[in-house]
């Protein structure tokens, strides 16, 4: 009954989602704040609030009484892609307003002023999508931060509060994982000449993001406190609680909730928006300069999102899903009971084909519901042909997501798992089929979205049912016989030429006429002069004549008032189910959730992995780079992996291109990997739950930009070392690269003393051997290298080096081979000469200085035999047997290790 006579169609797209009810909270003209303008706006209308001499309210305000729009400007359709230029030009700061789109990581240092961004790489979905305002606490409360989200594609406003430090890395890790599209803060902030360090940085790290003053007035706990009161839903009413003394989220709130009232041109229903609070206690904090260097969600060389963690795991069917899994890698828990919850539900998938199968069906048709739920709560302040027709769409995609709820109740129904079972309670909500009665009352049962055009229409126009609206029938009828009119009108006009001619339609064009030009004879050669608007594309002739574009008029006539009448039809419809919907944050949840767990289990299945396990030690046996091996498409070599409180700083050494950094790499991904619930790319995976995961690594190997480079790595490993805790995952890789080799060698030397009183899990490569001496003064160091081969073959017999890629113990015993690297080239042979010389000279001063006092080494070896001990009896699971070998072999380590010191102070005594 849907089909319309005219079967010819080109795909268009949706219009945007609007509706219009009464404004719940105070009228905009007399409440909303003005705005400032920062010194770098370009914009120069006083209208705009921009700051021009002659305007009245300025600096930086606009009058309240502005006559068109509060923050002093038309509020326009709050379409995303024109967002941005709407922000950018009537409130942002920025000189450059190129309005670019928001970068889903920015490669930047935390703090610093790092060059160039990851921009057109990622394929990842995501568009930027979400306002933030950040507020900071003055005098005392200096360095305590509010922040306050909220996603236009999703109706949930998200608080946070925490302390931070001078560099403020929080603030801008927590921005970079909510790749914001627009910032707001306090005008004070940015205040031409006293800008504040906290803006600063955000100006600085965020350059391409829209930034928006406001008023500090508008920053007020109180208010925001009642906005929450007021929009929260009854199910999230407990976070009152979480936030009621945390009085600098809740002015970042409701500074943010006005600006949202403002922009959106419409408001948000009462009780209906979730509002969460989110510490930083239960998860893992990863500075923005590590994801970029671990390449969590975009790939650093060929800048493709599929070639990163998230690529790796990312088998989601679901934007919300895609979402999850986002934030999750880049926000990892550290909570180890919801980890093992998590990989409860992954093992259950992977041994259970029929419920993972079953699941990901079940799953894979839900529409973005956050996106849906965002439209459906809030409430436009007028109607338009576009609000009508969205709000039709609207419902048909609710109608839709809620069919879906029973087929997902009936595959979570056997489920064994903690988690699955708590989704399939979560599902029993009654009102998922209240919601769903009523909307089948209404709504025809054949209702669907698509992405065919005229298909989609035709949809809209019969989407409420015969016999609700004697007006909407009417209308019905006559966009039914227009339709058919057009149909008949196509035929006649080809009949009267002898010309094979097509109706089709677009959404821009409406109905038209196509003809294919193979094997016709056109009347004289060419089209009839009744032909207009004549369009080719390969060999298809697209047109009109003046009778259709009429009748096309009319059928819009037609349209109108069908969706007008559909829209009273269904805002009474929404009227009575609005006070349910909110179950579909519940549904939300538990698809996003089962897509990313899916995801996870699918990427078991693509390359083998093992369920981790959380002691006190990091333990990987045989373990794999998981990126490395989707782009070689092969398994790379495997290498174990073992630290724990007895040895938590291991050093390691190896040639160039011996694969130091893929391995560094390989610890935190699989660290991560684990956290947020995911299987490794391991034969055996044992970690200690990470609170922070630093890394320092290289991106690139410029050698040309050296000062930088240093002053670079600097700015990253003071930012580790004013943040690291015993918690704590640091990885580092060729620090001091950037200065001399003197300076490089005293500057790790002092970095790793500082590390070495942590009991943070350190890895550190490096090319100064001398570092390796650390082993004989710290118990807790240990070396570890990159072992390689040499051949030589061919007539020249010229050695040549093979990497293994193989982890051993021990430091490495290769040496010059910068110089060997630099005799493969085209170098002179006399100047590979002299450097040998040279390098022989400078080495044996540096290997001269004895670092290895016998007593410390003896030392050394009781407290390595006491930890490991410790250790054993701990949390060893070993069977008699084996610890029986264990031990023995601890005790003939022990022993060498005291050999090893008596032969020192022989040596010395010698001496
Ligand atoms: N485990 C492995 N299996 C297979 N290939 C590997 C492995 N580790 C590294 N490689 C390959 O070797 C190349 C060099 O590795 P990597 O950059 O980690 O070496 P490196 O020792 O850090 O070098 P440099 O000291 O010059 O920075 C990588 O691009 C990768 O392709």
């Amino acid at each position: 009954m849907f089909r319309s006579s005219t079967e010819e169609v080109t795909i268009g797209n949706s219009s945007d989602i609007e509706q219009s009810f009464e404004s719940p909270v105070d009228q905009p003209s007399t409440s909303l704040p003005p705005v400032r303008q920062s010194s770098r706006l370009s914009s120069p209308s006083c209208l705009h609030g921009s700051g021009g001499a002659s305007c009245s309210s300025y600096p930086g305000s606009i009058s309240d009484a502005t006559p068109i729009g509060v923050f002093g400007a038309k509020p326009r359709d709050h379409n995303l892609s024109e967002r941005r230029s709407v922000a950018s030009f009537m409130f942002t700061s920025r000189s450059d307003s190129t309005a670019r789109s928001s970068t889903p990581y920015l490669r930047k240092t935390p703090g610093s002023a790092a060059p160039a961004t990851t921009s057109s790489s990622a394929t990842f979905t995501q568009a930027a999508s979400v306002i933030v305002a950040v507020v900071e606490g003055r005098g005392l409360a200096r360095g305590e931060i509010g922040m306050a989200s909220f996603s236009l594609k999703c109706p949930e406003l998200v608080l946070s509060q925490f302390a931070d430090t001078g560099t403020y890395a929080k603030v801008i890790t927590k921005l970079h994982i909510l790749m914001p599209l627009e910032i707001v803060m306090s005008d004070t902030t940015s205040e031409r000449g006293q800008e504040n360090k906290l803006y600063s940085l955000i100006m600085e790290n965020f350059s391409s993001v829209s930034f928006t003053a406001i008023q500090r007035k508008y920053f007020n706990e109180k208010k925001g406190l009642e906005y929450i009161q007021q929009f929260c839903a009854a199910e999230f009413t407990t976070v009152l609680m979480e936030v009621q003394n945390k009085y600098y989220c809740l002015a970042a709130a409701a500074a943010l909730l006005k600006y949202l009232e403002f922009l959106q041109k419409s408001i948000y229903a009462p009780k209906s928006l979730r509002v969460t609070f989110r510490g930083s206690e239960q998860t893992a904090m990863i500075d923005s300069a590590s994801a970029i260097n671990l390449e969590l969600v975009i790939n650093n060389r060929d800048h493709r999102s599929e070639h990163s963690l998230l690529g790796v795991l990312n088998y989601t069917k679901t934007p919300g899903g895609e979402r999850r899994l986002r934030a999750n890698i880049l926000e990892p828990l550290a909570d180890t009971d919801t980890i093992n919850i998590r990989l409860d539900t992954v093992q259950e998938l992977l041994e259970d084909e029929e419920l993972f199968f079953g699941l990901k069906s079940a799953i894979a048709h839900f529409l973005d519901i956050d996106q849906l739920l965002s439209v459906l709560v809030q409430f436009p302040k007028q109607e338009t042909m576009n609000v009508a027709e969205a709000k039709i769409l609207q419902v048909i995609q609710l109608k839709q997501t809620l069919e879906m709820v029973e087929p997902l109740k009936v595959v979570l129904k056997n489920s064994r798992t903690a988690l699955l079972k708590a989704y399939a309670a979560s599902l029993e909500d009654y009102r998922f089929e209240r919601i769903l009665e009523e909307i089948k009352r209404v709504i025809n049962d054949e209702a669907y979205g698509t992405k065919n055009s005229l298909n989609m229409r035709t949809q809209k126009c019969y989407a409420v049912r015969p016999n609700i609206n004697e007006f909407l029938d009417i209308a019905r009828r006559a966009y039914t016989e227009i339709v058919d009119d057009i149909a008949g009108l196509v035929n006649q006009i080809g009949e009267k030429y002898g010309i094979p001619l097509r109706t089709s339609f677009s959404t821009t064009r409406g109905f038209f006429m196509q003809m294919k030009l193979d094997g016709v004879a056109l009347p004289d050669g060419q089209l009839p002069s009744e032909f207009i608007k004549v369009t080719k594309y390969k060999n298809n002739y697209s047109f009109t004549t003046l009778d259709l574009i009429k009748m096309n008029d009319r059928c819009d006539e037609a349209l109108r008032e069908i969706y007008h009448v559909s829209y009273v039809v269904i805002c009474q419809l929404l009227s009575v189910v609005h006070e349910h919907i909110h179950c579909l944050y519940k549904l939300s949840d538990a698809v996003s959730m089962l897509d990313m767990l899916l995801s996870l289990a699918m990427a078991c299945t693509v390359s083998e992995y093992v369920r981790p396990e959380f002691t006190d030690t990091l333990a990987i046996k045989q373990g794999r780079h998981p990126i490395l091996e989707r782009i070689a498409g092969q398994q790379p070599i495997s290498n174990n992996t073992y630290i724990s409180e007895a040895g938590n700083f291991v050093i390691i050494t190896g040639p160039n291109m011996s694969g130091k950094s893929t391995y560094l790499k390989q610890v935190a991904l699989c660290q991560i990997m684990a956290q947020i619930g995911s299987f490794v790319p391991a034969e055996y995976a044992s970690f200690r739950i990470a609170d922070q995961i630093f890394t320092r690594i290289g991106v690139d190997d410029d050698f040309e930009t050296n000062s930088s480079t240093f002053m670079v790595e600097m700015k990253e490993i003071s930012y580790i070392i004013h943040n690291a805790s015993d918690r704590s995952l640091i990885i580092i890789d060729e620090l001091g690269r950037g200065t001399s080799t003197e300076e490089g060698i005293g500057i790790c030397h002092a970095i790793c003393e500082y590390l070495l009183k942590l009991k943070a899990f350190t890895l550190f490569a490096t090319h100064f051997l001398e570092l390796c001496q650390l082993e004989t003064l710290y118990s807790n160091v240990e070396n570890q290298h990159m072992q390689v081969q040499h051949s030589r073959s061919g007539e020249s017999a010229r050695e040549t080096v093979v990497y293994t890629y193989v982890l051993s113990r021990g430091c490495s015993g290769e040496r010059s081979y910068g110089i060997r690297a630099a005799e493969m080239t085209a170098m002179s042979p006399s100047i590979i000469q002299e450097a040998k010389i040279i390098a022989a000279k400078i080495n044996q001063k540096l290997w001269a200085k004895n670092y290895s006092d016998p007593a410390t080494r003896q030392q050394r070896a009781v407290h390595n035999l006491a930890t490991r001990l410790l250790q054993t009896a701990r949390s060893s699971r070993l069977d008699q047997e084996s610890l029986r070998l264990y031990l023995k072999g601890l005790k003939k380590q022990y022993e060498a290790e005291i050999q090893m010191a008596r032969d020192t102070v022989e040596m010395n005594t010698e001496e």
